[in-house]
């Protein structure tokens, strides 16, 4: 197959999943965003982690809350355990890579902040992990996933919520994570601030 239909097929597939996505959880991305929304009006944080391309996606979603989206607005705050390397390769050495947020999530979570967990697969162990964490600490999960789930879908509780990108393909799975991210950030401005 030559390149530009590779292409053309990666942005024909993109659109799709996209699309799919849409119809199976429009109504739980609005939810989710005001799930999100009410919890930081109650003066709560939000965590985030994830793994590779994933981990980008953590970083992407507390800067927009930190600094902010598209309106000007106060800071919101946001944490994403993917930057700290002293802390993220002293647990990785002394504990375990699969402790890598859970061990955060220990030293930073409280009651009614949330966690928003990010895996294409639903099953990268350390996402898993800090799910478990998050309810020890009396955390709500926002799970951003893909294919079916994966364990992290066995793992959310009555109080947590999961956006499923609709595709079986890591990267499409990413590029509807990232519409997840920026529809999100909307939402929250739009409950919090009104419409500009
Ligand atoms: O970005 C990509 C693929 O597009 C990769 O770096 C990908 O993030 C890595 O393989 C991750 O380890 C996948 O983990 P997960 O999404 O299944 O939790
Ligand atoms: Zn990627």
């Amino acid at each position: 197959m030559s390149t530009t239909h590779r292409i053309t097929q990666f942005f024909e597939d993109s659109i799709a999943a996209k699309r799919d996505t849409l119809t199976r959880t429009l109504p739980q991305i609005s939810a989710a965003g005001t799930m999100l929304a009410h919890q930081l009006a109650a003066g709560r944080k939000i965590l985030s982690c994830g793994n590779g391309g994933s981990s980008g996606d953590a970083q992407h979603f507390s800067s927009e809350l930190i600094n902010r989206f598209e309106r000007e607005r106060r800071a919101l705050p946001a944490v994403a355990l993917t930057t700290e390397s002293s802390t993220l390769t002293a647990i990785a050495n002394d504990y375990s890579y699969e402790r890598l947020f859970s061990r955060q999530v220990e030293a930073l979570g409280q009651p009614g902040d949330v966690l928003l967990a990010i895996s294409t697969s639903g099953n990268s162990p350390n996402v898993v992990a800090a799910i478990d964490s998050a309810h020890a600490a009396s955390m709500r999960v926002l799970a951003l996933t893909g294919r079916d789930g994966g364990a992290m879908a066995t793992r959310l509780g009555a109080e947590d919520m999961e956006l499923r990108a609709a595709s079986d393909v890591t990267a499409r799975i990413q590029e509807v994570h990232l519409l997840f991210i920026h529809c999100l950030c909307d939402t929250i401005d739009e409950a919090l601030f009104g419409t500009p």
